[in-house]
């Protein structure tokens, strides 16, 4: 297991030049990309249960990528996809309560009836948050994203038992965290804005998921994200 401050080892990326893994062996195996948001979603997951020894990461190289990836793993041909009792299971937000239903270590989903509810209404509207953030970058994008880091600053309001969306730490912040961390990241580098500015909330939020290691181990390097971000979605700012 991963210790506290100590970067687990990051595998290469496989290619297409790579064999795969001996698949369907008994090992599960947790297929990403290190720069994926979705892909770090079910990362964060792993290693918050403390699955580094039971669930092995494989790193996929998108731009580059393996035939057998799609013809033997995930037809789908995405990131993330979870090799586990002879099957494969992709989409991130079905990844996060797979792994949390199916594995040891600490539960991620509440069990307060209140809590259950509005985490399950945020999860529900994650990809048009996401949707939106994006579509922001193309336009006016402080004004534009606004409303939505309003948005998060309420909902980190509605339970005062802890910093999180839910109070304490959930499946909820996995959801929103890769894209929390690219777009505070990418608003104060490019657009010099930054996004807890008078959201004291979300500024907390950032600074405790920045305490845990089962997150941290998976953070994207910022001026990569900032440099992929500028190619792909920012060529204006380039
Ligand atoms: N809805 C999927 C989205 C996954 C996704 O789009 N992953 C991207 C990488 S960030 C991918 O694999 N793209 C490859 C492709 O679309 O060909 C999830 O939540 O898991």
């Amino acid at each position: 297991m991963a210790t506290a401050g100590v970067q687990e080892a990051r595998p290469a990326p496989l290619t297409s030049t790579s064999e795969p893994p001996p698949l369907f062996d008994g090992t599960t195996r947790l297929y990403i990309c290190y720069y994926c948001p979705y892909a770090q979603r079910a990362w964060i997951t792993r290693n918050y249960k403390g699955l580094q020894e039971k669930i092995k990461l494989i790193p996929i190289d998108l731009g580059n990528r393996p035939a057998w990836y799609k013809e033997k793993v995930y037809p789908q041909n995405k990131v993330p996809s979870l090799e586990h009792n002879g099957k494969v299971i992709g989409e991130s937000l079905d990844l996060i309560k797979y792994i949390d239903a199916n594995f040891e270590g600490p539960s991620l989903v509440p069990t307060d009836p209140a809590k259950k509810e509005f985490g399950e209404q945020l999860v529900s509207q994650v990809d048009s948050v996401t949707t939106d953030l994006y579509a922001a970058l193309k336009g006016d994008a402080i004004r534009q994203a606004s409303p939505i880091f309003d948005s998060f600053e309420n909902a980190l309001g509605k339970f005062d038992d802890g910093p999180f969306f839910l109070g304490q730490f959930s499946w909820v912040d996995i959801a929103y965290l890769p894209f929390i961390e690219r777009f505070h990241v990418v608003f104060a580098e490019v657009f010099k804005h930054d996004i807890t500015e008078g959201r004291p909330k979300l500024r907390a939020f950032i600074e405790e998921v920045n305490k845990i290691d089962a997150y941290t181990q998976t953070r994207f390097d910022r001026k990569e994200l900032v440099d992929l971000y500028k190619r792909r979605f920012l060529p204006q700012q380039q």
